[in-house]
């Protein structure tokens, strides 16, 4: 996410990266802050004095971890920005929920809708009409075709390949590398090619 923010800022956008807020930062994650110059502000608990103007992204994949973190910035009256990449492309009647993260590379078509919290990862693509739901994870490489509509909280594995007129249901898991080729049902997880 800090390489988008980076990008951002370079790119004239109107950023100034304030740090981390993480409540159990491990000396991995604060070693590397410390080497990018950054810092971890606090735990949630910073969150509550925290300037109003202030905007939050959710660094965090897990579709449920991240509808819990954004109830909380709501409660806290935080607002989220969106990050687009400056590399990325959009076409026409694109709309980008709250809290979007557009990484490098990624391609968005026409009429295509992002709910909350949406992160669409590196070099991803995004067919005609698509509505992606809030807190999804798009991970690298994936190719969503047309008309595909994907339910809240889901996790699309890098590289996966998903057809047109789809629909996956809230909660839905697909693996790396699946090929996808039928509708998925709440809350399953799909893998391999065809995806089962
Ligand atoms: C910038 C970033 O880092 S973005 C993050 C990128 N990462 C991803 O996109 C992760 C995608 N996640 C996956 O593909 C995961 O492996 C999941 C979600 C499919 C895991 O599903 P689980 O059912 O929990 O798989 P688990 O690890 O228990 O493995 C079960 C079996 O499925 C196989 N398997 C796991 N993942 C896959 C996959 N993507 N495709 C095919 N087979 C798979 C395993 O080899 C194992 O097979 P075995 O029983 O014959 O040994």
């Amino acid at each position: 996410m800090r390489d988008v923010i980076d990008a951002c800022i370079a790119s004239g956008q109107d950023w100034d990266f304030l740090g981390y807020v993480d409540d159990d930062p491990s000396e991995p994650h604060h070693a590397a802050v410390a080497r990018s110059q950054d810092k971890v502000l606090g735990g949630m608990e910073w969150l509550e004095d925290a300037p109003k103007e202030t905007h939050v992204f959710i660094g965090i994949g897990t579709g449920s971890v991240k509808a819990n973190i954004d109830a909380q910035l709501t409660r806290l009256g935080l607002s989220a920005g969106v990050l687009v990449h400056p590399t990325a492309s959009m076409g026409r009647d694109v709309t980008l929920g709250p809290g979007s993260i557009v990484c490098a590379g990624v391609r968005l078509t026409t009429n295509i809708r992002l709910g909350r919290h949406v992160h669409l990862n590196l070099n991803t693509t995004i067919g005609h009409d698509v509505d992606v739901d809030d807190y999804v994870s798009i991970n690298p490489l994936v190719a969503v075709s047309g008309n595909v509509r994907i339910g809240a909280r889901s996790m699309i594995g890098t590289h996966a390949a998903i057809l047109q007129g789809l629909d996956l249901g809230p909660d839905s898991v697909v693996g790396g590398s699946a090929l996808v080729v039928k509708d998925v049902d709440e809350g399953i997880t799909v893998k391999g090619v065809p995806a089962r």
